[in-house]
């Protein structure tokens, strides 16, 4: 054993001489210029092409490096024994893993195979620089056949490109954004707050005639993924949707699971804190693809008044107003005003199709108030009328509430299938809306499934009857209230159906009303 010992020892003192003699003998420029043609010349016959993607690009952040990062931990399937990071963003609520320092993955991309491997060194000497940067340097080698080059660049780069922004996406909560902050602009140039959207509505959830909700979903479907269209067609990729109905029929509803379907983000624009078109137009400049943009009471938000007329509408309160070109204040203020041609191209003019795939939704009450050229199609594409309770959607909102399984479950009620006869009979008389049925069933849902359909009969056989005796529907009575209350009420209830928003007034547009209802009836309506 002790001459095992003294044998390496000897070795090792030969290898340091020897070592020290090539130092000597080659100086440091010789032996790097050595091992850079050794390089060279197994490249060069090498049957493999390699690219670096660094973390840095210079003093900024490589996205093509988070890119294939994201990609790599999703798709690609890791080589045994190979070390995944585990991850997860601010605001994400799903993990990602990311590839660990010098592990390999491998991938296939139009038939070729390719490696990925993942370098980490230290990085040497920093230097003076304003910006920190990382102590270590991180890059992707990407490896693959001299053969695939052609057919693999930069197809397969865009390939990982698009697919992160996806994953990103999809892993990413929705975001609501808002532009409370009046035109201000927040430290990084943006005018739009975010915070996460978190609305649990979806199309399952939302009560509505199943064969419309199918029309809608098919709708949004069909644009989502129909680049290819749009481009062939030559139309920007955007499409309008107007929501109309009384309040509480799932307007809002419907915005919250158009987004959570498409997975998009949402931009609810308040019109009343945009001070002019040129603040309109920076913020829609503003807002990424794949987003929903959302003018919520459109009819509410600021004065309506056709684009052609010219004399300016009366502001009694110094807000924006939608109104040809001529500014209330007169001269001075006309810059400073959002106009109603100024809304109109912020829906469908040059500008609307600065970035893709975004979809405008207007909600209104009141349809009859908006003006003609904001109806129509390339605008907003489809006409959505949000309507009291249906039968087929009040039964969504018996599954939804009572906890009912399925429909069958609903049509196997033994003892209560005479009360959901009863609901469908009297539903279409009632005149309720869903957030009405809503309400009665929240109320009543612990007394269990039966007595809470009950309750809600009598809810609606009330309802109906007063309406044949007023001749007008109201809001729900409350479930053991007495049917057909004191009048004063019965008016109160009526002025909220008609004039439901605090703030909102009449825009002083209602001769528009009756030739307008025959175009939107002649527009596509769902
Ligand atoms: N079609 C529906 N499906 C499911 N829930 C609904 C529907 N309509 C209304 N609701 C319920 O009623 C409440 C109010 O709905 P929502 O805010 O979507 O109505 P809205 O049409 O936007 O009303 P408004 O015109 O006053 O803004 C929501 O909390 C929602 O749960
Ligand atoms: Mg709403």
């Amino acid at each position: 054993m002790k001459e095992y010992w003294t044998a390496l020892a000897s070795l090792m003192g030969a290898f340091a001489f020897l070592q020290g003699v090539l130092h000597a003998v080659f100086p440091a420029e010789l032996r790097a210029a050595v091992a850079r043609l050794l390089g060279r010349l197994t490249r060069a016959f090498s049957p493999y092409c390699y690219f670096d993607v660094t973390e840095m690009d210079g003093m900024s952040t490589n996205e093509i490096y988070d890119a294939v990062q994201l990609y790599l931990s999703s798709t690609a399937a890791p080589a045994s024994g190979a070390r995944l990071s585990l991850s997860r963003p601010l605001n994400a609520s799903s993990f990602t893993f990311g590839l660990a320092a010098s592990d390999r993955v491998a991938d296939t991309f139009a038939g070729a195979a390719v490696t990925w491997e993942h370098v980490v060194a230290p990085r040497q000497g920093q230097g003076f620089s304003w910006r920190p940067l990382p102590e270590e340097k991180r890059r992707f080698t990407l490896r693959i056949r001299r053969g695939d080059r052609d057919k693999l660049l930069p197809a397969y780069l865009d390939h990982i490109l698009a697919a992160a922004a996806d994953i990103r996406r999809r892993s990413q909560d929705r975001l609501l954004y808002t532009n409370a902050r009046g035109g201000a602009m927040d430290a990084r140039g943006l005018p739009w707050d975010p915070v996460p959207f978190k609305h649990p509505s979806t199309f399952d959830t939302l009560a509505m005639d199943p064969a419309r909700k199918a029309a809608i979903m098919a709708d949004l479907r069909d644009f989502a993924d129909g680049s290819a269209f749009y481009e062939r067609t030559g139309r920007a990729w955007k499409r309008g949707y107007l929501l109309y109905g009384p309040p509480g029929t799932g307007k809002s509803s419907m915005i919250a699971a158009m987004a959570n379907y498409l997975g998009y983000d949402v931009y609810d624009l308040e019109l009343t804190e945009v001070s002019s078109n040129a603040e309109l137009r920076k913020l829609l400049m503003k807002t990424t693809s794949k987003s929903i943009i959302v003018i919520e009471d459109i009819d509410c938000s600021v004065d309506l008044t056709n684009r052609a007329k010219l004399a300016p509408a009366p502001a009694p309160k110094p807000r924006p107003s939608i109104d040809g070109a001529i500014d209330q204040d007169g001269g001075a203020g006309a810059a400073r005003s959002i106009t109603l041609s100024g809304l109109l191209n912020f829906t469908d003019g040059l500008w609307s199709c600065c970035g893709a795939e975004r979809i405008f939704v207007f909600t209104t009450n009141h349809i009859e108030k908006l003006d003609p050229a904001l109806l129509r199609s390339g605008r907003m594409d489809m006409h959505i009328f949000m309507s009291y309770c249906s039968f087929p959607a009040l039964r969504i909102l018996l599954r939804n509430y009572l906890g009912f399984q399925s429909d069958d479950e609903l049509d196997r009620l033994g003892d209560a299938a005479a009360v959901l006869r009863g609901l469908e009979e009297w539903v279409d008389a009632a005149e309720i809306t869903p957030a009405d049925v809503s309400e009665v069933l929240i109320k009543n849902r612990r007394s269990g499934k039966a007595e809470a359909m009950r309750e809600l009969l009598d809810v609606l056989k009330a309802r109906a009857e007063k309406r044949r005796r007023g001749g007008c529907g109201g809001a729900a009575a409350a479930p053991g209230k007495e049917a057909g209350g004191d009048n004063e009420e019965e008016e109160e209830e009526k002025r909220a159906l008609e004039s439901p928003k605090e703030g909102k007034e009449q825009a002083g547009i209602d001769s528009c009303g009756d030739g307008q209802d025959e175009e939107a009836e002649a527009k596509k309506q769902v």
